[in-house]
């Protein structure tokens, strides 16, 4: 079998490296064509050392400087690229098979759509290019006869519970049910929640993950995204999508379907399991990841979004349901405030609980007209960006 080219968007961070240790456990069977970073030079270097891509992309034009200096000095062959127009040329180039999608935020959409448009295999983790991207994502992935698998672990589960025929799904499936852990912060009082900071925050029970995500799990926006992600992904409407706390991080996910029969995915929480599977389908590979021992399991449980205080201590979770009724391009701009909240948050601008009053904040002063074009997209992100610094400049 000729090997998969792939291209790790994303490749020094918690999805790109866990992606690398996959594909180093399968030798012939995948081969790295490009990788990409921010900034991190000594992290892509040595990727760029062991793996031999052809191209190494930095999205800051020095750290490409710097990188593309040592790898001449170790006289290394990979080519370096800079900038965003780097990242759609290696994401669509023609050598190209399949395409991880591991960059964080809104940074990632230009690249997603240019591996759809280009028919690639496309492996979503990158959940916030679909939350902006929504339904322009979606038909760039049908106009480029794209493959688009999930990699976010409640969505790989989703898939992997559902019936192969997408066109079943609306009839067979009663709802999807998304787990959550809860985060950190699940049994704290929701007032001491003003006190939280970034290390508490980035500290997640169970996952091992960069820190904007961490956040977001903190603050349960991660779940709220994940509802707008599965709404893109798996066609129900709002009401159709549930979420439960399930503090263990056992149950991935589950689909319950119209004879009230539930079908779920489990393991331990490790992101290689549904990294493999992404690279693998429909074929199942080694991950590297433990299995579960059910006779050392102590215990699964499970807490009502309304039970505990959980509507009070996670506010935002509510905003994915109001912003797929609202008018398209609301999670876009939902999407964006939080990107800018959890950065200020991170940067010690703003408190944890403020995180929200940001959020709200920008949803109700940005009004939203439907993106027709990515031009269209990219202007509303821009505009929610800007009032969501003016409302956390009101704030401090
Ligand atoms: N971590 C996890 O377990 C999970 C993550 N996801 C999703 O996967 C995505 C990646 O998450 P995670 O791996 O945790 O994030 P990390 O912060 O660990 O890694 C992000 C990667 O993107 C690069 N990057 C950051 N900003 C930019 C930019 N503006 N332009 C280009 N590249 C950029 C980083 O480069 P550098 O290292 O140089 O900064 C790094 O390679 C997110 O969308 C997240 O929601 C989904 C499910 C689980
Ligand atoms: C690993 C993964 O997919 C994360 O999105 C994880 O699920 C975060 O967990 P919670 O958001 O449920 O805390
Ligand atoms: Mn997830």
């Amino acid at each position: 079998m000729k090997p998969q080219r792939i291209t790790v968007l994303g490749s020094t961070g918690s999805i790109g490296t866990s992606t690398l240790d996959v594909i180093a456990r399968h030798p012939g069977r995948f081969e790295v064509f490009a990788l990409s970073a921010a900034r991190q030079v000594d992290l892509l270097l040595e990727q760029c050392a062991r793996l031999r891509p052809a191209f190494a992309v930095m999205a800051d034009a020095g750290a490409a400087r710097r990188l593309a200096e040592r790898l001449e000095a170790e006289r290394l062959p990979t080519r370096v690229l800079e900038g965003p127009d780097a990242l759609e040329r290696i994401a669509a180039h023609e050598q190209v098979d399949v395409v991880m999608a591991a960059i964080v935020g809104a940074a990632g959409l230009a690249p997603c759509l240019a591996a759809a448009r280009a028919g690639k295999r496309l492996l979503l983790a990158n959940k916030e290019a679909l939350v902006v991207g929504g339904d322009f994502f979606l038909d760039a992935v049908r106009a480029g006869g794209a493959r688009l698998l999930p990699i976010d672990s409640e969505h790989s589960a989703i898939f992997q519970s559902l019936p192969e025929d997408p066109a079943s799904w609306d009839e067979q499936v009663d709802k999807i049910i998304l787990t959550a852990s809860g985060g950190p912060f699940r049994t704290w009082e929701p007032a001491r929640l003003r006190e939280v900071t970034p290390q508490q925050a980035c500290a997640h029970p169970n996952w091992v993950m960069g820190r904007k995500i961490s956040v977001d799990s903190a603050t349960m926006m991660n779940k709220a995204l994940e509802v707008i992600e599965a709404h893109y992904l798996f066609g129900l409407p709002p009401e159709r999508l549930d979420v439960v706390i399930h503090p263990q991080s056992v149950i991935h996910s589950m689909v319950q379907y119209r004879d009230t029969s539930v079908v779920a995915q489990l393991g331990t929480p490790d992101m290689r399991v549904p990294i493999a599977y992404g690279l693998a389908w429909p074929q199942r590979i080694a991950s590297g990841a433990q299995a579960l021992d059910f006779s050392r399991l102590a215990d699964m449980s499970f807490e009502a979004l309304d039970s505990r205080g959980h509507r009070e201590r996670f506010p935002g979770l509510q905003l994915a349901w109001e912003c797929l009724r609202a008018q398209p391009g609301s999670t876009a701009v939902l999407n964006a405030a939080n990107e800018v909240a959890v950065a200020a948050f991170l940067d010690e601008r703003i408190r944890f609980d403020q995180i929200h009053s940001v959020n709200l904040a920008t949803l109700s002063a940005v009004q939203v007209s439907k993106p027709q074009d990515l031009t269209d997209l990219l202007a509303l992100d821009a505009r929610a960006r800007a009032q969501a610094e003016e409302s956390i400049a009101c704030l401090t």
